[in-house]
């Protein structure tokens, strides 16, 4: 693994991303996760996930310089289905998979946090997907976990303006579960989980799958029309300057074509 350690305490494991400067999700970062995934499944000392990030943020999302080597549209339809199929694992994981949010969980930062079954925050991070201010759409099943979080209108937006929320906002929201200062975060974080590391294996799998099945029956038809969406809009003038107008530091100017 490039991108992410690990190290166990007391049943539970201890994920660090350590991509600077701003912790993107590349395409190597997200197989990093799923390696964690298939290195923890069998292991019996590890109970409990609990993921956080090293330096500034917890993740900015996905690496819109990578963005610029992307050709077709199916390409980046491929690119959100290689996300949403690794979230959708963490989600229905067998073990516990917990996001300590500092600095930021933006895009496909948040997407991930939201992949996990519980999210710690510092009060003042910040958490949103601002994808539309690039011209694209969430990628990573955001469109379809966010507004299960914190309901549709507050989804909507979060989307429309691509404004962040604070950390103590998104408890209010109900897009996390608690907020800490930033000098508390991991140690409490940590205190809950290792308090959930005590509770039966075999409970806490079958405690996932029944809240797995809590997603309604076009949870998944939404999962695939956003993946197909992701990269229609990809292929838009307007998404072009998004990323490149990111990549130049500049405001975007949208033309609608
Ligand atoms: C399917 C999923 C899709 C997506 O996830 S699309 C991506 C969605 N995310 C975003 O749009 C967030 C983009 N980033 C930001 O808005 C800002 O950044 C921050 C709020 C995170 C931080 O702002 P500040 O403190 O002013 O720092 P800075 O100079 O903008 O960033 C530090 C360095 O980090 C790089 N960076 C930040 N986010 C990303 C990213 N998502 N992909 C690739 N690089 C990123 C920048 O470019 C820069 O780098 P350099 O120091 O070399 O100029």
């Amino acid at each position: 693994m490039e991108f992410l350690s690990w190290k166990v305490e007391e049943g539970v494991a201890i994920a660090t991303i350590s991509r600077p400067p701003a912790n993107a999700l590349s395409q190597g970062l997200i197989q990093d996760v799923n390696a964690l995934l298939d290195a923890v499944e069998n292991d019996e000392t590890v109970r409990v996930i609990v993921i956080h990030g090293e330096g500034r943020f917890f993740s900015a999302g996905a690496d819109i310089k990578e963005f610029t080597n992307v050709q077709t549209g199916e390409e980046f339809t491929g690119l959100a289905k290689k996300g949403q199929d690794v979230f959708e694992r963490v989600e229905t994981f067998s073990k516990p998979v917990i996001a300590a949010i500092h600095g930021a969980a933006l895009g496909g930062g948040l997407e991930l946090a939201m992949g996990c079954h519980m999210r710690f925050v510092t009060e003042s991070a910040k958490l949103g997907l601002p994808e539309l201010s690039l011209g694209l759409i969430p990628g990573f099943a955001g469109t379809q976990r966010l507004p299960r979080y914190v309901g549709v209108a507050k989804a909507a937006e979060m989307m429309f303006t691509s404004d962040p929320i604070s950390g103590k906002e998104a408890v209010e929201w109900g897009l996390a579960n608690r907020a800490f200062s930033d000098e508390e975060l991991l140690t409490e974080t940590l205190k809950i989980a290792k308090k959930i590391a005590k509770k039966s294996p075999i409970a806490l799998k079958a405690a996932i799958q029944m809240l797995n099945y809590s997603k309604p029956s076009s949870y998944y038809d939404g999962v695939n029309a956003e993946a197909n969406s992701f990269g229609d809009v990809f292929v838009s003038e307007d998404a072009k300057e998004g990323i490149h107008a990111f990549i130049e530091k500049r405001e975007p100017v949208f033309t609608g074509k």
